[in-house]
């Protein structure tokens, strides 16, 4: 091409680069300025603290990481060329220097194709080292060319080694990502993909997506995150914030429903049926059964006057409470306001005057009223209706045998000293959602959400009931005894039947060989899920078959040693039991070693339990005597599945036991 010189155009790239930064660096600056000014501008304190809050914010949100490219990407749209990037910078006449990747004109640069080129006559994606603008790569779609997965620097990209917590991808978001990162705010999907297809990435993009295009909306209701456990929490946790987005609550479902410590355990029968969607029933009935027919009129007497209230009007206003439909705390509050009504009522009539707040507020409290509420409509706390069903579990909803397993032998002093499980969590979470409404969130992100019970799927359901959902998953990965075996089921607990269900099968982060390998097991995991086909043609894998009289941990030492000779991060998984023998081999080897929870930590080698490696990857992996992963639980097979495509780079499986069957045969 004529006057297209390489050395100019990357020189002028690198200087488009150093202005952007320059002008960044002048908007915090502004920020911060009017952040100290703000107390003194704002004419109160409360403005004083909401522009404080707002400001500080927005200085966080304009913070610059070094390491990080301003962008990474160029669309050329007749004769103007928009660099897309991490955020938007303008200069100091508000000119664009730099597109957010959300903008609606960035789209193009994750969906223009030569089929449809949206207008781009060029794309162009920068190469980065260590946040220097050191190449770049161009697709003339107007001239056909179009790269596609074969782009150098996607693959670049997609193979640089791992190190701590997850990054951001929206450099590289491919289209069928991007759809779904896209979508409308009120659509809820379901994203089935294969281990490594982009899920959790996916996942995340929407939720700062969905910030910068309903921002306001979204941080008066907030956009939740829920994950399987706080390691994967960490792991996760510096994506939103390096999108500029520090505003995001992420939990576990354990942690959404922990309103009172977990002081009990429950045998495994126990936690299976409180689990079931039936003890949803159960909690209902025993809540709506404790409402009675009034028996009595109401005689109250406020030193002047004597007041009846007759049975018929009574029980009119229970009936109509009860037909109301309101959660049970509020139909207990309606019918007392409505009873206070008519005391009122016949106040007026009989006085000619309105009675005052005073008047009303103790006409609510006087003992034949809240007697007669208490008789008709008890007050009921979601511990003590818990407490009260599992003392008496007795509905037909439950068998026999369901009932005794879940009953509580010996009654608790008060529900404030019962010994709830794990499990009493959820069904008091549940029971709090009959008595009273939860707020809901505006956008929920699930992840790992093959693994939810029903009532686990409830608990977010209360929290999304006003909002829409993204739910990602992989049912061949599901290793809970409840795992769902079809979408449908979930997403119908979840209260959003009609979401789509859509599948990502391009997997990012396992290397062919060891997709290859994992994928023999999937036959046997009787869940219908298409098979991951793997971008990454790099990779290694090894089977380590240690003889009878050898070290097995000796020889999983010698795999983490020569693992070690190469770049990125090394974990050595296990059935949970191994670890703590794994660690201790490690340190006495002089190898510095790590929980998974500990994102911040140097040490190059993680020891994960199996049954926290869901969600996690490293760039070689080291699996520990598969055949004791997959003996140590029910959906050992699922866990085995999970743990093997948890390698970015390469798989060493170490065992001395036999391979299990399906993974052997050929
Ligand atoms: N478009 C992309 N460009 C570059 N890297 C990507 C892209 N999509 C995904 N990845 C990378 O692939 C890896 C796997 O992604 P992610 O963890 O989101 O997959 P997942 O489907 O949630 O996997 P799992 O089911 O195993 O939890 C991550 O390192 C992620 O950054």
């Amino acid at each position: 091409m004529p006057g297209f010189d390489l050395d100019t155009e990357l020189a002028a790239e690198r200087q488009h680069l150093s202005e952007s930064r320059a002008a960044l660096g002048r908007m915090r600056g502004r920020a911060e300025a009017l952040f100290s000014t703000g107390d003194k501008v704002a004419g109160d304190a409360y403005t004083a603290e909401m522009l404080g809050r707002h400001m500080a914010r927005r200085v966080l949100e304009l913070a610059d990481d070094p390491t990080t490219p301003l962008f990474f990407g160029r669309l050329d749209i007749e004769d103007f060329a928009y660099h897309v990037g991490r955020r938007h910078v303008t200069d100091d006449a508000g000119e664009p220097l730099v597109l957010d990747w959300r903008a609606p004109l960035s789209r193009s640069f994750y969906r223009a194709s030569v089929r449809d080129p949206q207008g781009v006559s060029t794309r162009r994606r920068f190469g980065f080292v260590k946040g220097e603008l050191t190449s770049f790569e161009d697709e003339h779609l107007d001239r056909g060319e179009e790269l596609g997965t074969s782009s150098r620097i996607l693959t670049a990209e997609i193979e640089r080694p791992r190190v701590g917590p997850m990054r951001d991808i929206v450099a590289t978001i491919q289209p069928e990502q991007d759809e779904l990162v896209r979508a409308d705010l009120g659509d809820s999907i379901c994203v089935q993909g294969a281990p490594g297809t982009g899920k959790t990435a996916v996942g995340l993009h929407r939720a700062a997506f969905l910030l910068y295009l309903h921002r306001e909306r979204l941080r008066r209701s907030g956009v939740l995150i829920v994950g399987p456990n706080t390691a994967f929490l960490s792991y996760i946790s510096a994506v939103l914030p390096a999108l500029g987005e520090v505003e995001v609550k992420q939990a576990t479902v354990d942690g959404l429903v922990a309103r009172v410590p977990v002081k009990g355990v429950d045998d495994d029968r126990a936690t299976g049926i409180k689990h079931d969607v039936r003890m949803a029933e159960v909690l209902r009935n025993a809540l709506w059964r404790k409402i009675a027919k009034p028996i009595e009129p109401i005689m109250v007497s406020d030193g002047s006057y004597r007041w009846r209230i007759d049975l018929e009007p009574l029980r009119r206003i229970v009936d109509e409470a009860r037909r109301e439909g309101l959660p049970y705390a509020l139909g207990r509050e309606r019918v007392l306001a409505r009873v206070v009504g008519l005391l009122q009522r016949q106040s007026e009539y009989r006085t000619g005057n309105s009675p005052g707040e005073t008047w009303l507020r103790k006409m609510s409290r006087v003992a034949p009223v809240k007697d007669f509420l208490d008789a008709v409509w008890p007050a009921v706390t979601p511990e003590s209706l818990v407490m009260e069903v599992l003392l008496d579990p007795a509905d037909d909803v439950l068998t026999a045998e369901e009932q005794d397993a879940i009953r509580w032998t010996k009654a608790p002093k008060t529900a404030k000293s019962a010994k709830f499980s794990a499990a009493d969590l959820i069904l008091i979470d549940e029971a709090a959602g009959l008595l009273d409404r939860e707020t809901s969130f505006g956008h929920v992100v699930v992840d790992e959400a093959q693994d939810l019970s029903p009532m686990q799927a409830r608990a977010i359901a209360r929290r999304s009931e006003h909002g829409s959902i993204t739910l990602l998953g992989d049912l061949a990965q599901g290793t809970t005894p409840w795992a769902a075996a079809d979408w449908r089921d979930t997403l119908g607990h979840l209260g959003k039947p009609d979401a789509a269900v859509v599948p990502l099968t391009v997997g990012f982060r396992v290397p062919a060989v060891v997709v290859e390998l994992a994928n023999r097991l999937l036959s046997a995991l009787a869940v219908d899920v298409p098979a991951a086909v793997s971008l990454r043609r790099d990779g290694d894998l090894s089977i380590v078959a240690v003889p009878e009289h050898a070290s097995l941990d000796a020889e999983t030492m010698v795999e983490v040693t020569a693992a070690l000779e190469h770049e990125g991060s090394v974990a050595v998984i296990a059935a949970d039991t191994a670890v703590a023998g794994l660690r201790a081999h490690l340190t006495a080897a002089g190898i510095e070693n790590a929980t998974p929870d500990d994102v911040d930590s140097e040490a190059r080698v993680t020891v994960v339990p199996a049954t926290v490696a869901k969600g996690l990857e490293y760039d070689h992996v080291v699996v520990h005597e598969p055949a004791d992963i997959v003996a140590a639980e029910a959906r050992g097979l699922n866990r085995l599945y999970v743990v093997l495509t948890r390698a970015v780079s390469r798989l060493s499986v170490v065992h001395q036991k036999p391979l299990p069957e399906a993974l052997t045969a050929v």
